[in-house]
Protein backbone atom coordinates (compact mmCIF):
# COMPACT_ATOMS: atom_id res chain seq x y z
CA UNK A 1 0.00 0.00 0.00
CA UNK A 2 1.18 3.66 -0.36
CA UNK A 3 1.83 5.96 2.55
CA UNK A 4 -1.25 8.20 1.24
CA UNK A 5 -3.70 4.90 0.84
CA UNK A 6 -2.15 3.95 4.28
CA UNK A 7 -3.04 7.02 5.83
CA UNK A 8 -6.25 7.32 4.74
CA UNK A 9 -7.33 3.60 5.35
CA UNK A 10 -6.42 4.63 9.21
CA UNK A 11 -8.85 7.56 8.42
CA UNK A 12 -11.51 4.82 6.78
CA UNK A 13 -11.48 5.87 3.74
CA UNK A 14 -9.81 4.36 -0.16
CA UNK A 15 -9.04 6.39 -2.75
CA UNK A 16 -10.60 5.03 -5.59
CA UNK A 17 -10.77 5.51 -9.48
CA UNK A 18 -14.56 6.48 -10.43
CA UNK A 19 -15.28 5.84 -13.47
CA UNK A 20 -16.15 9.09 -15.47
CA UNK A 21 -14.98 11.28 -12.55
CA UNK A 22 -10.75 10.59 -12.03
CA UNK A 23 -10.18 9.47 -8.40
CA UNK A 24 -12.44 10.09 -5.69
CA UNK A 25 -12.51 8.70 -1.98
CA UNK A 26 -14.24 6.21 -0.69
CA UNK A 27 -15.45 5.40 2.77
CA UNK A 28 -14.52 2.06 4.23
CA UNK A 29 -16.46 2.79 7.23
CA UNK A 30 -20.09 3.96 8.10
CA UNK A 31 -20.02 7.57 9.14
CA UNK A 32 -22.83 9.54 11.20
CA UNK A 33 -23.44 13.06 10.56
CA UNK A 34 -21.07 15.19 12.26
CA UNK A 35 -18.65 12.93 12.28
CA UNK A 36 -15.23 14.19 10.41
CA UNK A 37 -14.33 12.45 7.48
CA UNK A 38 -11.17 13.90 6.62
CA UNK A 39 -9.01 17.56 7.84
CA UNK A 40 -6.09 18.93 6.20
CA UNK A 41 -3.72 22.08 6.65
CA UNK A 42 -3.56 23.39 3.20
CA UNK A 43 -0.16 22.72 1.19
CA UNK A 44 -0.19 26.16 0.10
CA UNK A 45 -2.54 28.88 1.12
CA UNK A 46 -2.53 32.65 0.37
CA UNK A 47 -5.35 35.41 2.06
CA UNK A 48 -7.86 37.20 0.63
CA UNK A 49 -6.93 40.99 -0.33
CA UNK A 50 -9.19 43.76 -1.23
CA UNK A 51 -8.67 47.85 -0.87
CA UNK A 52 -10.36 47.90 2.28
CA UNK A 53 -9.24 44.34 4.15
CA UNK A 54 -6.03 43.11 4.38
CA UNK A 55 -5.50 39.81 6.04
CA UNK A 56 -2.53 37.79 8.18
CA UNK A 57 -0.51 35.33 6.77
CA UNK A 58 -0.82 33.37 9.74
CA UNK A 59 -4.66 32.73 10.75
CA UNK A 60 -6.43 35.28 7.98
CA UNK A 61 -7.77 37.90 10.65
CA UNK A 62 -7.99 41.07 9.79
CA UNK A 63 -7.82 42.86 13.24
CA UNK A 64 -4.44 44.71 14.65
CA UNK A 65 -2.45 43.90 11.35
CA UNK A 66 1.65 45.01 11.37
CA UNK A 67 2.86 45.17 7.96
CA UNK A 68 6.35 43.19 7.50
CA UNK A 69 8.60 46.22 7.40
CA UNK A 70 11.07 44.31 4.76
CA UNK A 71 8.72 43.10 1.84
CA UNK A 72 5.49 45.73 2.95
CA UNK A 73 2.87 42.92 1.50
CA UNK A 74 2.82 40.02 4.18
CA UNK A 75 0.97 41.67 7.18
CA UNK A 76 1.05 39.54 10.51
CA UNK A 77 -1.45 40.23 13.47
CA UNK A 78 1.33 38.99 15.64
CA UNK A 79 4.11 37.30 16.45
CA UNK A 80 3.09 33.47 16.89
CA UNK A 81 1.99 33.92 13.23
CA UNK A 82 4.94 35.87 11.87
CA UNK A 83 7.27 33.01 13.97
CA UNK A 84 4.82 29.82 12.34
CA UNK A 85 5.26 31.44 8.86
CA UNK A 86 8.83 32.33 8.80
CA UNK A 87 10.68 29.49 7.10
CA UNK A 88 8.24 30.24 4.45
CA UNK A 89 8.38 33.89 4.43
CA UNK A 90 12.05 34.09 4.54
CA UNK A 91 12.48 32.64 1.20
CA UNK A 92 9.47 34.96 -0.04
CA UNK A 93 10.31 38.05 1.59
CA UNK A 94 13.39 39.00 -0.39
CA UNK A 95 12.03 38.43 -3.58
CA UNK A 96 8.89 40.26 -3.09
CA UNK A 97 11.12 43.23 -1.74
CA UNK A 98 13.27 43.61 -4.68
CA UNK A 99 9.82 43.50 -6.55
CA UNK A 100 8.92 47.32 -8.04
CA UNK A 101 6.27 49.33 -6.87
CA UNK A 102 4.25 48.81 -9.99
CA UNK A 103 4.88 44.95 -9.74
CA UNK A 104 4.14 44.30 -6.11
CA UNK A 105 0.74 45.90 -7.30
CA UNK A 106 -0.23 43.40 -9.44
CA UNK A 107 0.87 40.48 -6.56
CA UNK A 108 -3.13 38.84 -6.76
CA UNK A 109 -3.77 36.02 -3.91
CA UNK A 110 -3.33 33.89 -6.98
CA UNK A 111 0.18 34.42 -7.94
CA UNK A 112 1.07 34.79 -4.24
CA UNK A 113 -0.59 31.18 -3.53
CA UNK A 114 2.11 29.99 -6.56
CA UNK A 115 5.08 31.46 -4.93
CA UNK A 116 3.94 30.46 -1.78
CA UNK A 117 3.63 26.30 -3.46
CA UNK A 118 6.89 27.14 -5.25
CA UNK A 119 9.04 27.78 -2.16
CA UNK A 120 6.96 25.63 0.44
CA UNK A 121 8.01 22.74 -2.37
CA UNK A 122 11.78 24.04 -2.28
CA UNK A 123 11.38 23.90 1.89
CA UNK A 124 11.06 20.52 1.23
CA UNK A 125 12.89 19.10 -1.07
CA UNK A 126 15.55 20.56 0.71
CA UNK A 127 14.69 18.92 4.56
CA UNK A 128 13.83 22.50 5.77
CA UNK A 129 10.22 21.36 6.17
CA UNK A 130 9.21 17.35 6.43
CA UNK A 131 7.71 15.58 4.37
CA UNK A 132 4.63 13.19 5.24
CA UNK A 133 1.93 11.06 3.45
CA UNK A 134 -0.31 13.34 3.27
CA UNK A 135 2.17 16.67 3.06
CA UNK A 136 4.37 16.65 0.03
CA UNK A 137 4.60 18.13 -3.52
CA UNK A 138 3.69 14.59 -5.03
CA UNK A 139 0.18 15.41 -4.41
CA UNK A 140 0.23 18.08 -5.68
CA UNK A 141 1.65 16.45 -8.82
CA UNK A 142 -1.17 14.77 -8.83
CA UNK A 143 -3.90 16.76 -9.03
CA UNK A 144 -6.21 16.94 -12.12
CA UNK A 145 -5.28 20.03 -14.59
CA UNK A 146 -7.60 19.63 -17.17
CA UNK A 147 -4.39 21.04 -19.44
CA UNK A 148 -6.05 19.21 -22.57
CA UNK A 149 -9.35 21.30 -21.58
CA UNK A 150 -8.35 25.00 -21.83
CA UNK A 151 -8.60 26.87 -24.68
CA UNK A 152 -5.51 29.13 -26.21
CA UNK A 153 -6.58 32.07 -24.51
CA UNK A 154 -6.33 30.85 -20.92
CA UNK A 155 -3.14 28.42 -21.96
CA UNK A 156 -1.85 31.50 -22.72
CA UNK A 157 -2.94 33.47 -19.23
CA UNK A 158 -1.48 30.71 -17.48
CA UNK A 159 1.85 30.60 -19.43
CA UNK A 160 2.17 34.72 -18.63
CA UNK A 161 1.39 34.26 -14.99
CA UNK A 162 4.14 30.95 -14.72
CA UNK A 163 6.85 33.64 -16.30
CA UNK A 164 5.99 36.28 -13.70
CA UNK A 165 6.46 33.85 -11.10
CA UNK A 166 9.86 32.43 -13.11
CA UNK A 167 10.74 36.63 -12.55
CA UNK A 168 9.87 36.60 -8.90
CA UNK A 169 11.64 34.08 -8.04
CA UNK A 170 14.92 34.03 -10.12
CA UNK A 171 17.01 32.27 -7.24
CA UNK A 172 14.54 28.80 -7.57
CA UNK A 173 14.56 26.15 -10.92
CA UNK A 174 11.15 27.01 -12.34
CA UNK A 175 9.61 24.50 -14.65
CA UNK A 176 7.46 27.05 -16.66
CA UNK A 177 5.03 24.32 -18.27
CA UNK A 178 4.91 22.69 -14.79
CA UNK A 179 4.08 26.35 -13.23
CA UNK A 180 1.75 26.93 -16.28
CA UNK A 181 -0.31 23.14 -15.63
CA UNK A 182 -0.08 24.05 -11.88
CA UNK A 183 -2.39 27.40 -12.86
CA UNK A 184 -4.57 25.35 -14.66
CA UNK A 185 -4.61 22.74 -11.01
CA UNK A 186 -5.72 25.69 -8.74
CA UNK A 187 -8.50 26.79 -10.87
CA UNK A 188 -10.01 22.82 -10.49
CA UNK A 189 -8.16 22.25 -6.84
CA UNK A 190 -7.99 25.21 -4.67
CA UNK A 191 -10.31 26.02 -2.38
CA UNK A 192 -11.92 29.20 -0.63
CA UNK A 193 -10.95 29.50 2.90
CA UNK A 194 -13.60 30.69 4.72
CA UNK A 195 -14.78 31.91 8.38
CA UNK A 196 -17.58 30.24 10.41
CA UNK A 197 -20.08 32.12 8.87
CA UNK A 198 -18.47 31.23 5.24
CA UNK A 199 -17.21 34.37 4.43
CA UNK A 200 -14.22 34.05 2.41
CA UNK A 201 -11.00 35.10 4.04
CA UNK A 202 -8.44 33.44 0.89
CA UNK A 203 -7.84 30.59 -0.88
CA UNK A 204 -5.59 26.97 -0.25
CA UNK A 205 -4.60 24.05 -1.98
CA UNK A 206 -5.10 20.81 -0.27
CA UNK A 207 -4.00 17.99 -2.51
CA UNK A 208 -6.17 15.36 -0.50
CA UNK A 209 -8.96 17.19 0.75
CA UNK A 210 -8.69 17.69 -3.50
CA UNK A 211 -9.53 14.08 -4.34
CA UNK A 212 -12.85 14.68 -3.26
CA UNK A 213 -15.67 14.84 -6.14
CA UNK A 214 -18.50 17.17 -6.61
CA UNK A 215 -22.42 16.78 -5.88
CA UNK A 216 -24.66 19.27 -5.82
CA UNK A 217 -26.67 16.41 -3.70
CA UNK A 218 -23.61 16.29 -0.96
CA UNK A 219 -23.26 13.62 1.82
CA UNK A 220 -20.59 15.93 3.31
CA UNK A 221 -19.35 19.58 3.64
CA UNK A 222 -16.02 21.74 3.81
CA UNK A 223 -15.64 23.85 6.30
CA UNK A 224 -12.61 25.63 7.99
CA UNK A 225 -11.04 25.88 10.93
CA UNK A 226 -8.39 28.57 10.86
CA UNK A 227 -6.82 27.43 7.97
CA UNK A 228 -7.04 23.81 8.59
CA UNK A 229 -9.96 22.33 6.21
CA UNK A 230 -12.37 19.66 7.40
CA UNK A 231 -14.71 17.69 5.80
CA UNK A 232 -17.68 16.77 8.18
CA UNK A 233 -20.31 13.97 7.08
CA UNK A 234 -24.06 16.56 7.00
CA UNK A 235 -25.71 13.02 5.83
CA UNK A 236 -25.22 8.74 6.94
CA UNK A 237 -22.55 7.61 5.31
CA UNK A 238 -22.61 3.94 4.53
CA UNK A 239 -18.96 1.75 4.42
CA UNK A 240 -18.55 2.10 -0.38
CA UNK A 241 -20.58 5.15 -0.47
CA UNK A 242 -18.27 8.15 -2.75
CA UNK A 243 -17.33 11.01 -0.34
CA UNK A 244 -19.08 14.02 -2.08
CA UNK A 245 -18.91 17.86 -1.29
CA UNK A 246 -20.26 20.19 -3.68
CA UNK A 247 -18.02 23.12 -5.06
CA UNK A 248 -20.28 25.39 -5.86
CA UNK A 249 -23.32 27.82 -4.33
CA UNK A 250 -26.30 24.98 -4.82
CA UNK A 251 -28.95 27.50 -4.44
CA UNK A 252 -29.53 27.55 -8.27
CA UNK A 253 -31.23 25.93 -11.02
CA UNK A 254 -29.56 23.27 -12.82
CA UNK A 255 -28.39 25.06 -15.61
CA UNK A 256 -27.00 27.46 -13.25
CA UNK A 257 -25.28 24.90 -11.82
CA UNK A 258 -23.67 23.62 -14.58
CA UNK A 259 -22.49 26.88 -15.89
CA UNK A 260 -20.79 27.48 -12.79
CA UNK A 261 -19.06 23.89 -13.51
CA UNK A 262 -17.91 24.83 -16.39
CA UNK A 263 -14.53 25.62 -14.71
CA UNK A 264 -14.05 21.90 -13.65
CA UNK A 265 -14.71 21.11 -16.80
CA UNK A 266 -17.15 18.22 -16.14
CA UNK A 267 -21.02 17.91 -16.27
CA UNK A 268 -22.73 16.78 -13.15
CA UNK A 269 -24.91 13.83 -12.88
CA UNK A 270 -25.41 13.84 -9.25
CA UNK A 271 -29.75 12.79 -8.73
CA UNK A 272 -30.87 16.27 -8.69
CA UNK A 273 -29.11 17.17 -11.94
CA UNK A 274 -30.53 13.88 -13.58
CA UNK A 275 -34.10 14.34 -12.32
CA UNK A 276 -37.22 13.64 -14.34
CA UNK A 277 -37.75 16.46 -17.39
CA UNK A 278 -41.30 18.06 -15.37
CA UNK A 279 -39.33 18.06 -11.79
CA UNK A 280 -36.60 20.09 -13.64
CA UNK A 281 -39.16 22.47 -15.53
CA UNK A 282 -40.88 22.89 -12.02
CA UNK A 283 -37.51 23.78 -10.33
CA UNK A 284 -36.98 26.35 -13.03
CA UNK A 285 -40.42 27.44 -12.66
CA UNK A 286 -39.89 28.79 -8.87
CA UNK A 287 -36.55 29.47 -8.82
CA UNK A 288 -36.39 31.62 -12.12
CA UNK A 289 -39.84 32.13 -12.76
CA UNK A 290 -43.02 33.97 -11.96
CA UNK A 291 -45.61 34.31 -9.42
CA UNK A 292 -49.15 33.77 -9.97
CA UNK A 293 -51.27 36.13 -11.02
CA UNK A 294 -53.72 35.01 -7.43
CA UNK A 295 -51.09 36.20 -4.73
CA UNK A 296 -52.55 33.74 -2.47
CA UNK A 297 -51.13 30.99 -4.51
CA UNK A 298 -48.04 29.99 -4.50
CA UNK A 299 -48.15 27.94 -7.59
CA UNK A 300 -45.81 27.91 -10.36
CA UNK A 301 -45.74 28.72 -13.59
CA UNK A 302 -45.47 27.28 -17.29
CA UNK A 303 -45.15 29.27 -20.44
CA UNK A 304 -47.44 28.36 -23.23
CA UNK A 305 -45.69 29.69 -26.78
CA UNK A 306 -48.86 29.71 -29.06
CA UNK A 307 -50.69 31.96 -26.47
CA UNK A 308 -48.23 34.04 -25.31
CA UNK A 309 -48.65 33.53 -21.97
CA UNK A 310 -47.93 31.88 -18.28
CA UNK A 311 -49.81 29.34 -16.89
CA UNK A 312 -50.16 28.33 -13.32
CA UNK A 313 -49.71 25.15 -12.67
CA UNK A 314 -51.77 24.66 -9.36
CA UNK A 315 -54.74 27.18 -9.82
CA UNK A 316 -54.87 27.61 -13.54
CA UNK A 317 -54.94 31.31 -14.08
CA UNK A 318 -52.37 32.95 -16.50
CA UNK A 319 -50.41 35.94 -16.89
CA UNK A 320 -49.51 37.41 -20.69
CA UNK A 321 -46.43 37.20 -21.91
CA UNK A 322 -46.53 41.26 -22.50
CA UNK A 323 -47.28 42.13 -18.88
CA UNK A 324 -44.86 40.30 -17.84
CA UNK A 325 -41.91 41.68 -19.68
CA UNK A 326 -43.34 45.40 -18.48
CA UNK A 327 -42.13 44.34 -14.99
CA UNK A 328 -39.25 42.60 -15.87
CA UNK A 329 -37.86 45.65 -17.87
CA UNK A 330 -38.91 48.03 -14.85
CA UNK A 331 -37.21 45.36 -12.55
CA UNK A 332 -33.74 45.15 -14.29
CA UNK A 333 -33.54 49.30 -15.07
CA UNK A 334 -34.46 49.73 -10.97
CA UNK A 335 -31.54 47.05 -9.98
CA UNK A 336 -29.71 49.11 -12.11
CA UNK A 337 -30.13 51.74 -10.78
CA UNK A 338 -28.69 50.38 -7.54
CA UNK A 339 -25.28 49.54 -8.32
CA UNK A 340 -24.32 53.48 -7.47
CA UNK A 341 -25.90 53.69 -4.24
CA UNK A 342 -24.14 53.84 -0.63
CA UNK A 343 -25.88 55.26 1.32
CA UNK A 344 -27.47 52.47 3.64
CA UNK A 345 -30.93 54.45 4.23
CA UNK A 346 -31.19 55.30 0.98
CA UNK A 347 -30.05 51.94 0.00
CA UNK A 348 -32.92 50.28 2.65
CA UNK A 349 -35.61 52.49 0.72
CA UNK A 350 -34.57 51.71 -2.73
CA UNK A 351 -33.83 47.83 -2.28
CA UNK A 352 -37.54 48.24 -0.49
CA UNK A 353 -39.02 49.14 -3.70
CA UNK A 354 -37.25 46.90 -5.75
CA UNK A 355 -38.87 43.76 -3.98
CA UNK A 356 -42.17 45.37 -3.97
CA UNK A 357 -42.01 45.36 -7.54
CA UNK A 358 -40.21 41.77 -7.29
CA UNK A 359 -42.98 40.41 -5.76
CA UNK A 360 -45.06 41.77 -8.40
CA UNK A 361 -43.36 39.02 -11.07
CA UNK A 362 -40.98 36.40 -9.82
CA UNK A 363 -42.24 33.75 -7.74
CA UNK A 364 -42.34 33.95 -4.10
CA UNK A 365 -39.14 31.54 -3.66
CA UNK A 366 -37.04 32.72 -6.37
CA UNK A 367 -33.79 33.05 -6.11
CA UNK A 368 -34.02 37.03 -7.37
CA UNK A 369 -36.15 37.74 -4.62
CA UNK A 370 -34.37 36.28 -2.19
CA UNK A 371 -30.94 37.86 -3.19
CA UNK A 372 -32.94 40.98 -2.85
CA UNK A 373 -34.02 40.46 0.65
CA UNK A 374 -30.55 38.97 1.72
CA UNK A 375 -29.62 42.63 0.82
CA UNK A 376 -32.39 44.03 2.25
CA UNK A 377 -31.33 41.97 5.77
CA UNK A 378 -27.86 43.39 5.62
CA UNK A 379 -28.91 46.30 4.88
CA UNK A 380 -31.54 46.62 8.11
CA UNK A 381 -28.83 44.89 10.31
CA UNK A 382 -26.21 48.22 9.45
CA UNK A 383 -28.80 50.63 10.26
CA UNK A 384 -30.00 48.62 13.46
CA UNK A 385 -33.32 48.07 12.32
CA UNK A 386 -33.26 44.81 14.53
CA UNK A 387 -37.34 44.61 13.45
CA UNK A 388 -36.83 44.83 10.08
CA UNK A 389 -34.08 43.11 9.56
CA UNK A 390 -35.83 40.00 11.15
CA UNK A 391 -38.80 40.35 9.13
CA UNK A 392 -36.52 39.27 6.41
CA UNK A 393 -34.50 37.00 7.70
CA UNK A 394 -37.82 34.59 8.27
CA UNK A 395 -38.19 35.45 4.52
CA UNK A 396 -35.42 34.12 3.35
CA UNK A 397 -35.82 30.48 6.09
CA UNK A 398 -38.41 28.65 4.09
CA UNK A 399 -36.40 29.55 0.58
CA UNK A 400 -33.12 28.76 2.05
CA UNK A 401 -35.08 25.21 3.48
CA UNK A 402 -36.25 24.24 -0.34
CA UNK A 403 -32.65 25.29 -1.67
CA UNK A 404 -30.41 23.89 1.16
CA UNK A 405 -31.04 20.03 1.80
CA UNK A 406 -30.97 20.10 5.69
CA UNK A 407 -28.78 20.06 7.95
CA UNK A 408 -26.58 22.61 5.30
CA UNK A 409 -24.77 25.53 7.42
CA UNK A 410 -26.71 28.25 5.43
CA UNK A 411 -29.88 26.95 6.79
CA UNK A 412 -27.96 26.95 10.27
CA UNK A 413 -26.25 30.33 10.13
CA UNK A 414 -29.67 31.89 9.09
CA UNK A 415 -31.65 30.27 12.01
CA UNK A 416 -28.47 31.77 13.64
CA UNK A 417 -29.02 34.91 12.52
CA UNK A 418 -32.69 34.87 13.52
CA UNK A 419 -32.12 34.32 16.71
CA UNK A 420 -29.46 37.10 17.42
CA UNK A 421 -32.63 39.13 16.21
CA UNK A 422 -34.98 37.99 18.25
CA UNK A 423 -32.79 38.00 21.16
CA UNK A 424 -31.73 42.21 20.50
CA UNK A 425 -35.69 42.02 20.49
CA UNK A 426 -36.08 40.08 23.78
CA UNK A 427 -38.68 37.54 22.31
CA UNK A 428 -37.08 35.02 24.52
CA UNK A 429 -38.70 32.00 23.38
CA UNK A 430 -38.31 32.65 19.96
CA UNK A 431 -35.21 33.17 20.21
CA UNK A 432 -34.49 30.06 21.94
CA UNK A 433 -36.22 27.98 19.15
CA UNK A 434 -34.57 29.60 16.40
CA UNK A 435 -31.43 29.07 18.62
CA UNK A 436 -32.09 25.76 18.99
CA UNK A 437 -32.79 25.03 15.46
CA UNK A 438 -29.54 26.30 14.56
CA UNK A 439 -27.27 24.42 17.46
CA UNK A 440 -28.86 21.55 15.46
CA UNK A 441 -27.79 22.09 12.40
CA UNK A 442 -24.66 23.42 13.19
CA UNK A 443 -23.44 20.80 15.80
CA UNK A 444 -23.33 18.53 12.19
CA UNK A 445 -21.67 20.96 9.88
CA UNK A 446 -19.49 22.92 12.40
CA UNK A 447 -18.65 20.67 15.57
CA UNK A 448 -19.10 21.30 19.25
CA UNK A 449 -15.96 22.41 20.19
CA UNK A 450 -15.23 26.04 18.42
CA UNK A 451 -15.27 29.13 19.50
CA UNK A 452 -17.88 29.76 17.03
CA UNK A 453 -20.08 26.63 18.63
CA UNK A 454 -19.14 27.42 21.71
CA UNK A 455 -20.44 30.90 21.93
CA UNK A 456 -24.06 29.68 20.36
CA UNK A 457 -23.92 27.29 22.84
CA UNK A 458 -23.35 29.81 25.51
CA UNK A 459 -26.28 32.13 23.59
CA UNK A 460 -28.57 29.13 23.74
CA UNK A 461 -27.80 28.52 27.51
CA UNK A 462 -28.72 31.81 28.32
CA UNK A 463 -32.10 32.35 26.30
CA UNK A 464 -33.54 28.77 28.24
CA UNK A 465 -32.74 30.09 31.32
CA UNK A 466 -34.30 33.28 30.66
CA UNK A 467 -37.01 31.65 29.08
CA UNK A 468 -37.68 29.22 32.22
CA UNK A 469 -37.58 32.60 34.40
CA UNK A 470 -39.72 33.97 32.41
CA UNK A 471 -42.19 31.17 32.61
CA UNK A 472 -42.28 30.76 35.88
CA UNK A 473 -42.38 34.61 36.90
C1 LIG B 1 -10.98 18.66 -7.10
S1 LIG B 1 -10.79 17.49 -8.35
C2 LIG B 1 -11.48 16.04 -7.67
C3 LIG B 1 -10.55 14.83 -7.78
C4 LIG B 1 -10.33 14.34 -9.18
N1 LIG B 1 -11.40 13.42 -9.53
C5 LIG B 1 -8.98 13.66 -9.33
O1 LIG B 1 -8.90 12.64 -10.01
O2 LIG B 1 -8.00 14.18 -8.82
C6 LIG B 1 -11.96 18.10 -9.46
C7 LIG B 1 -12.04 17.33 -10.76
O3 LIG B 1 -12.61 16.05 -10.53
C8 LIG B 1 -13.56 15.73 -11.53
N2 LIG B 1 -14.89 15.67 -10.91
C9 LIG B 1 -15.25 16.13 -9.69
N3 LIG B 1 -16.54 15.85 -9.44
C10 LIG B 1 -17.03 15.24 -10.52
C11 LIG B 1 -18.30 14.72 -10.86
N4 LIG B 1 -19.34 14.80 -10.05
N5 LIG B 1 -18.43 14.13 -12.09
C12 LIG B 1 -17.40 14.05 -12.95
N6 LIG B 1 -16.16 14.53 -12.68
C13 LIG B 1 -15.97 15.12 -11.47
C14 LIG B 1 -13.46 16.83 -12.57
O4 LIG B 1 -12.52 16.45 -13.52
C15 LIG B 1 -12.94 17.99 -11.76
O5 LIG B 1 -12.23 18.95 -12.51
Amino acid sequence: MEPLERALSAEGLTLSAIPGKGRGLIADKNFFPGDVVICQEPYASSPSKTSTELRCDGCFASAGLKKCSQCRIAWYCGSACQKSEWKLHQLECPALSSLREDRKKMLTPTLRLMIRLVLRRKLQDTGVIPKTATDNYDLVAALASHMSDLDEKQLLLYAQMANLIKMILPSVEVDLREITENFSKLSCNAHSICDDQLRPLGTGLYPVISIINHSCRPNSVLVFEGRIAVVRAMQPIHKGDEILISYIEIAATTETRQEYLKQYFFTCSCLRCIKNPLEELKENAILEGYRCKDHKCIGYLFYEAKEKKFTCQVCGLSRDEYGINRIAKEVSTKRASLASTVNPSEASLLYRNLELLELKLFHPHSINLLRTRETLLKILMELNDWRGALTYCWLTIPVYQRLYQSPHPMLGLQYYTCGKLEWILEQTENALKSFTEAAEILRITHGISTPFMKELFSKLEEARAEDYYKQSA
